[in-house]
């Protein structure tokens, strides 16, 4: 199977500072792939080059290549908003936009792109919604401020924000570490069922939820990618004694 998305010696620098060390790492088509590693060792450096969110940070600059489905997502014709708009992100404090309504948060990112039809956006909206397993919950409510949701709704209200424009590949940025227990097992039940339409890279301190939600787990240490592999295969039998002492809970 051919990867949706590929990073070929990818570094990123702050200024003069290399936070991501000539990373190189191929993800396959409607998977849950974890970052994981400790702070500071670059895993959300590396996810935000991959949908060009380094553009708006001064300072910034990634080198190497980053595909999507065969296409340098750098490329001088490549638009970020475009590129954007394929591979969507979540991140770790919900962030709906607080002066909408819940319907209003999720249509955002179509209306954007000029869709003014309202059956269609109804119809993406509860579509959206559902994806996110947060229809039933809302579906009363859907011109009330999306502020008025608990924080574990405002995160899947966000998720179904993301999804509403039918992203390939989803990032998410310890989306559960703002969240109580239940929320976050709502939000990693949602995973398994997410991957069947988009593909799912997610960076999480958490390394039980590593091992419950993914199918492959990338392990970084100081800006470089240690080890990649099967997710059981990184828990249970990893290659590199550092990823053995860092998942052994020997430091981190
Ligand atoms: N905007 C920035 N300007 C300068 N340095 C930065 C910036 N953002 C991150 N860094 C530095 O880059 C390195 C990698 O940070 P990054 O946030 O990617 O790590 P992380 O593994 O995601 O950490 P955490 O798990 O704590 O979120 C760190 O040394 C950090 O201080």
């Amino acid at each position: 199977m051919q990867p949706i998305l590929n990073a070929e010696t990818v570094s990123i620098y702050y200024g003069p500072k290399r936070a991501v060390n000539e990373v190189s790492l191929s993800i396959l088509p409607n998977t849950v792939n974890a970052l994981i590693g400790p702070s500071g060792c670059g895993k959300t450096t590396f996810l935000r080059a991959i949908n060009r969110m380094h553009d708006v940070t001064p300072g910034a600059k990634v080198t190497g290549k980053i595909t999507l489905d065969g296409q340098d997502i750098y490329a001088s014709d490549m638009d970020p908003v475009a590129v954007r708009r394929r591979i969507g992100m979540v991140f770790q404090k919900p962030n709906p936009f607080p002066t909408m309504s819940v319907y209003d948060n999720v249509a955002s990112g179509l209306r954007l792109s000029g869709v003014t039809n309202k059956s269609y956006l109804d119809q993406i909206v509860e579509r959206s919604l559902r994806q996110a397993a947060l229809w039933d919950e809302v579906k009363d409510r859907l011109k009330s401020p999306a502020t008025g949701l608990s924080g574990g709704q405002q995160q899947r209200l966000c998720i179904a924000r993301a999804l509403a424009v039918e992203p390939e590949v989803l990032l998410m940025d310890e989306p559960t570490s703002a969240l109580d227990p239940a929320s976050t097992s709502r939000i990693e039940d949602l995973l398994a069922t997410l991957k069947k339409d988009v593909t799912i890279l997610i960076v999480t301190h958490n390394m039980q939820q590593a091992a419950r939600v993914s199918d492959t787990t990338s392990f970084f240490l100081n800006g470089d990618l240690v080890e990649n592999g099967v997710t059981a295969d990184i828990f249970t039998n990893p290659k590199d004694e550092r990823t053995e002492a860092y998942v052994t809970g020997r430091f981190g």
